[in-house]
Order: structure tokens, then sequence, then C-alpha cells
């Protein structure tokens, strides 16, 4: 059984991130980490925070020598802005001073479209402060460290990750027959969009240039592969084993993604039953699908082919145009409160996105495989698929 936790607000001292179940014997380095945190703030549109904050990583628990040792790995992560915010959000009650009279002003005009208001009726404040603390997606950050523990398990049995942006508003990238691949990721953090087709990464650019300008907020959809998955992963005996429910119950529990497709998704709906599937043939000797509009799972578990997910996010709720509200401390229509935002977030949301498959994943493993140590994770993975009738083999897309 793999489970994780984080814990912290965006404008606390740190985030905490816990993993535990991790076999003993994963390669983990802060320097792989710290690469997955600084991805996660790439992409054009992001706000100035992402400049001026820093990601203070530490490993507190778990890993020794540079390989985890089998118990929990615990992830601090200390949030830079904190010495500013340290008496509006010190966990003692205290008195603030002139200089955080500010910071600490009462937040009572919810802004719509993000946790502010429901927060504040379902737990009894009469302000959002305490709401988007918690509410906010700097706790991505952890989601990430977490995914980076992760996604180093997989690798060490041949299982790679990519993310990249799909589309940015109305700009779509062409559908290609071509998916990025784990070597094209260098490419991909390195485009402003982290879109895999340059012409349409530079209309994306466009378009959130032209959002900015209008003081407007813009969405999108990311879409996460997998390669080297073996056949197996998941369940089709019952809901909440099924790997495709899992993966849109962690995808939608991303701040802001508002729907999940798994292959071809909504596409699929639109063909014929004799269009819609990935048919199977025999080529030297081997089974084969030849395409992969399912996305790499039937049945609600992985079929060895590149796992294909998609996760589209809405437009940023903190517009900076602000929209209509309530006052709540005066019963008064007011706009909603605004300092900064990001204008879009949609190539960190494939990052943060890519984190949570690499969870899902790596629980699937650990739940089909076990293994104390990954060493016997591996000899465990190797016989399950050697012990595969040579009739029903099929190769593993890597
Ligand atoms: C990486 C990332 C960055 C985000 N940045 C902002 C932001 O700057 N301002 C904002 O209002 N919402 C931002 N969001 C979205 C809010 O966290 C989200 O709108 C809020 O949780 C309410 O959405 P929900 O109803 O899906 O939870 C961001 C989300 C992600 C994933
Ligand atoms: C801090 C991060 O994202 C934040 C997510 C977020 C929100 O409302 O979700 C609002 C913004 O924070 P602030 O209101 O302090 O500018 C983003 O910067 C981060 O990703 O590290």
């Amino acid at each position: 059984m793999l489970r994780w936790l984080t814990a912290g607000e965006s404008h606390g001292p740190e985030l905490i991130a816990v993993i535990e179940g991790m076999p003993a014997g994963v390669p983990i380095t802060l320097d792989a980490i710290r690469e997955d945190l600084a991805r996660r703030k790439l992409g054009y549109g992001r706000g100035s925070r992402m400049k001026f904050e820093q990601d203070e990583l530490n490993l507190s628990g778990g890993v020794v020598q540079g390989v985890t040792i089998g118990g929990p790995v615990a992830i601090r992560i200390g949030n830079t802005e904190w010495p500013k915010w340290s008496e509006v959000m010190s966990a003692e009650k205290t008195e603030l001073s002139e200089k955080s009279r500010g910071r600490g002003a009462a937040l009572t005009r919810p802004r719509p479209g993000h946790a502010d208001l429901v927060g504040m009726q379902k737990y009894g404040f009469d302000e959002a402060r305490p709401v988007l603390e918690r509410a906010s997606a700097r706790e991505t950050a952890a989601r990430v460290a977490l995914g980076a523990v992760a996604r180093a398990f997989l690798s060490e049995l041949g299982i790679r990750l990519v993310s990249h942006t799909v589309s940015i508003g109305d700009v779509v990238a062409p559908a290609t027959a071509t998916l990025p691949r784990p070597e094209d990721v260098a490419a991909l953090d390195a485009d402003p969009l982290r879109c895999f087709d340059r012409e349409t990464s530079a209309r994306m650019v466009a378009e959130v240039d032209d959002t900015k300008k209008s003081g407007d907020t813009i969405g999108g959809i990311v879409e996460v592969l997998a390669y080297g998955l073996p056949p197996g992963l998941g369940s089709y005996v019952h809901w909440d084993r099924r790997l495709d429910s899992r993966l849109a119950g962690a995808l939608m529990g991303i701040q802001a993604i508002k729907g999940v497709e798994v292959g071809d998704g909504f596409e699929t709906t639109k063909r014929r039953g004799s269009a819609a599937h990935d048919e199977l043939h025999l080529r030297d000797g081997e089974i084969v699908r030849d395409t992969g509009r399912a996305g790499g799972i039937e049945g609600g578990m992985t079929t060895g082919q590149v796992l294909r997910v998609r996760a589209g996010m809405k437009p940023i709720a903190t517009v900076p145009h602000a929209l209509p509200t309530i006052d709540v401390a005066t019963g008064e229509e007011a706009k909603a409160h605004h300092q900064r935002s990001d204008v879009s977030a949609v190539p960190a949301a494939g990052v943060v996105a890519e984190a949570m498959v690499a969870l899902v994943l790596a629980e699937a493993v650990v739940e089909k495989f076990g293994g104390d140590s990954v060493a016997e994770t591996r000899r465990n993975l190797e016989g399950f698929l050697a012990a595969i009738p040579e009739q029903l083999a099929t190769a593993r897309e890597s």
C-alpha cells in the first residue's frame, strides 16, 4: 500500500509532504526533486510570485545516502515569502504590528470560482484568508515533490512519464501521429507553454498576451503519457480498483481541473464501434494493437501500450478585471478581491498532472507486484511478464 499526505498553507512557513510504503533502494536526489519543482514554476502566463519565491527543499526522513530505506519519505518545502507573513500566519495568537496590518486585512469579497465563499460557509469563517491559504494551488509544489519520488521508483522499473500542453483556450495543438516521448521532455520544458508543436506554441503565447491585456485569465488542456507500463495494472473487478477511475479521481483532485479524458475520451463517443477500438492483430507471433484510441487502458487495466490521459483546467478564478461579488462584511454588491494572479497556469498544471499520474501508477505497481525493496518489485514484475503464456503475450510499449 502506498499512501501520501500534504500539509501547509500558501503563505505559511512551509509545505510538508509524506509518502509511506515506498520500497527500499529507490535512488532519490534532492536535485531530481528540485528539477521537478522548477518545472512546475515554468510556463508563460504565470504570475509574479513564481519569480520571487524559491522552493526551499529538505528531505527529513526515509532517504539515506541517496536511496530510500523503506520508511516514510518526509519532504519539507520552505516558503521563502514566510518572513513577510510570519505575523499574519503565525500559529500562535499574535498581535499584528503596523507593517502586517495591510497584509492581514480581512478578505470579505469572495472570488467567484475560488473556494472563498463556500469555504467560509463550511468552516465558519467571516473572511476568506483561512480558506484560500489551503485552497491555493501552492500545495501542488508538495504534490510535485511526492511525484518526483514516485517517478524515481517507476523509472527503476522502466516506466517513464511525459506531460505536455494540448490547448490554451481555443488554441489547440493539431492531432499528430507522433506523441512526445521521454527524450522530448527537455525540449517541452524549454517551450514557453510546454507545447510539442512550435507553431501552436507561438499562437498560445499570443493568446495569453491577449488575455492578459484584457485583464482576463485563461484555461486549457494538458496530456500525460506513460511509457513502459506492463499490462494488468488496475482491475475490472470493482469500481474503485479500476485504474481509469483512480487516474480520473487523482487528476480531478488538482485545483481547477474540471474534466478528465482517458485516451480519445469524448471523441470516441462520436465514432461507430468499428472505428472506436484498438483492433488486435498478430505480428511476428505477438499480439499487437496498431492504434491507441483507448489510451492504454481496457477494462480498467493497463494494456502495456502508452497510457494517455488528459485534464482540462478552467481559467484562473482571480480575474484581474475583478468579477462581481458581495462584500460579506457590508452585505453590498462589490468587486472580488484581487492583488495578483497567474493569467494561465496550464503548463504548471501539466507538471502537477504528471506527478498525480506517477503517484497513482506507483501505487498500482506496489499493489500488483509488492516488494519491500525495488529489487524485489522488479523481480516480481519480471516474473509476472515471463509467466504470461506465449499465445497471450503483447509488447510493452516503451
Ligand atoms: C498550478 C496552479 C496555479 C494556480 N494559480 C492560481 C492563481 O494564481 N490564482 C487563482 O485564483 N487560482 C489559481 N489556481 C486555481 C485555484 O487553485 C482554483 O481555481 C481553486 O482551487 C478553485 O478551483 P476548484 O473549484 O477547481 O477547486 C491555480 C491552480 C493550479 C493547478
Ligand atoms: C504560489 C503558487 O501558486 C499560487 C496559487 C494560487 C491559487 O489561488 O491557487 C494563487 C497565487 O498565489 P498568490 O495569491 O499568493 O499570488 C499563485 O501564485 C505556486 O504555485 O507556488
